[in-house]
């Protein structure tokens, strides 16, 4: 094998950090992951320390390499991909955050975009960015901390600070301050970025209150973004890709035709559809967002984002404690005839798509003495399906048609119950890839594109052509059954008090 057949990725996610080394066939040759604290300081808040994320790339960066076996000049190039919208905000000189980072499941700032909502700049807003008035996205963060921390918003208006997604703020560590950008992927779910013009939106900056020197660079996905530091890995390695964790994921399934699906199932759930060049504009609460940008092309997808699937496992490991691994799960979930009424709707921060309810929180109903912590468990397994299918039957009535299969992905794809359950509650075939680690596959790819380790996205497909299929199988009187409790459940967490 040539020495430059390599291709590492870094994927930052919201609750660890893994490094993957690829070979030129996409198959993962070593993997180095490691799980970081999440800070909860009020309710609804949920921050991450950029310092221990800077720590962990380096750290699992460098494992990668060496439980690889080759060093960091063997390696063609890096991929990042990274949870999205999580915010850090930087001081350009010293590269110091200057707060922690407000994570894409914070809430803090709903009662702004209520406030923006009201006087009446969702349609504007929606229409630019594809996106909606939700603490979700980036925008107000940033304009939360410019106000929190003593003298920021000054310091930013005179271009003293940086703003950037974790990509962003990875690729300014990475290469010694030098590089200031991200991609077209991340830039679109700021609320500051017109997908359609393609170009920060002076407009929607300033109703943010986002100062527009403190903005990165925007490129390509695929793209040569600068050199590592050489001190950092060995051996200076090219950044030569990057995009958000679920569109990388969507280009590691190799979804690259119109009407292909994808549904990541990490920390939450996210389902994409290619929509190829055009922009499709939802009525049904699904976001309009880039998918990729390669040779100076977008091709969009529509998204339908849950913000708690496998967040709900892991509190029943952590808050609960009725499980030590989020795997025993799925014998839990297989030993029980049925979930004797037991419904969860996981809205630990509020109700992504298609409800956009920030103040909504989490509902279980049906409990009785003799419910199980097996009924909680296949419960939690149970509402991701649910809300797959809510999502799926809105890109459908947004005009897309029933797609013949979806492509599961992600650390909680593992669980064989709930890929069939999938089956079952949306009638189509359940696809999952032998290696679960698409979202890096996705970034390792986009970098190896740019740098010639693969010629084109026909590459990939061929990567991922192991996969185990799940065919539905429930008779239809018991899906009615359980898809009437789902919606009782779901009423209930939607009514106000
Ligand atoms: N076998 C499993 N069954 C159910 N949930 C699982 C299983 N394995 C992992 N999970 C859940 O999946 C999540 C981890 O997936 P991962 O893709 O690593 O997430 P992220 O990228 O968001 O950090 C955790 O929330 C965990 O509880
Ligand atoms: O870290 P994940 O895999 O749960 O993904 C987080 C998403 O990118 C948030 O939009």
């Amino acid at each position: 094998m040539s020495a430059d057949s390599y291709v590492l990725a870094i994927d930052q996610g919201t609750t660890s950090t893994r490094s993957i080394v690829f070979d030129a066939q996409g198959h993962p040759l070593a993997t180095a992951q490691r799980e970081f604290a999440q800070h909860y300081p009020e309710d609804g808040w949920v921050e991450h320390d950029p310092h221990d994320i800077w720590r962990d790339v380096i750290a699992t960066v460098g494992e990668a390499i060496a439980l690889a076996g080759i060093t960091a000049a063997d390696l063609a190039a890096i991929g990042i991909t990274n949870q999205r919208e999580t915010v850090v905000v930087w001081d350009r000189t010293t590269g110091e955050p200057i707060h922690r980072a407000i994570v894409w499941q914070d809430r803090r700032t709903a009662r702004t975009c209520a406030q923006l909502r009201e006087a009446g700049h969702e349609a504007m807003v929606r229409e630019r960015t594809g996106l909606l008035l939700d603490p979700y996205f980036s925008g107000t963060k940033v304009a939360w901390i410019l106000d929190a921390v003593d003298g920021a918003r000054q310091r930013a208006e005179r271009g003293e600070l940086a703003f950037g997604t974790i990509d962003s703020f990875l690729l300014w560590r990475l290469t010694g301050g030098e590089v200031h950008a991200t991609d077209v992927t991340n830039a679109g779910r700021t609320l500051l970025y017109d997908i359609h013009a393609q170009r920060w939106d002076e407009d929607l900056c300033a109703l943010l209150r986002v100062p527009m020197a403190m903005l990165p660079q925007v490129e390509d996905s695929s793209h040569i973004f600068g050199q590592t530091l050489p001190e950092l890995f060995g051996a200076p390695v090219t950044l030569a890709g990057i995009a958000g964790d679920q569109q990388a994921a969507l280009v590691g399934q190799a979804c690259f035709a119109p009407g292909t699906v994808k549904s990541t199932y990490g920390t939450g759930c996210f389902v994409l559809l290619n929509t190829g060049e055009t922009a499709v504009k939802s009525a049904h609460g699904m976001l309009t967002t880039p998918a990729y940008r390669i040779g100076g092309r977008m091709t969009y997808a529509l998204e339908g984002s849950i913000f708690a699937a496998g967040a709900a496992v892991k509190w029943l490991r952590d808050g609960l404690g009725i499980i030590t691994h989020a795997r025993q799960t799925d014998d839990m979930a297989t030993r029980i005839a049925d979930n004797h009424g037991v419904y969860m709707v996981p809205a630990f921060v509020g109700l992504g798509a298609p409800h956009w309810d920030p103040d909504a929180r989490g509902t279980i109903v049906g409990l009785t003495f003799d419910t199980e912590p097996a009924h909680l468990a296949r419960a939690a397994l149970e509402a991701v399906a649910y809300q797959t299918l809510d999502l799926i039957e809105a890109m459908i009535a947004d005009g897309g048609a029933v797609p013949s299969a979806i492509r599961v992905d992600g650390g909680m794809a593992a669980n064989a119950w709930l890929c069939q359950f999938l089956a079952d509650v949306l009638r189509i075939p359940v696809e999952r890839p032998a290696h679960l680690e698409t979202t890096a596959l996705g970034a390792a790819f986009l970098a190896g594109l740019a740098v010639g380790v693969w010629p084109d996205t026909d590459a990939i497909a061929s990567a991922r052509k192991e996969k185990t299929c799940y065919h539905p199988a429930m008779a239809d009187d018991v899906r009615d059954r359980l898809l009437s409790g789902w919606r009782r459940a779901l009423a209930a967490t939607t009514v106000r008090m």
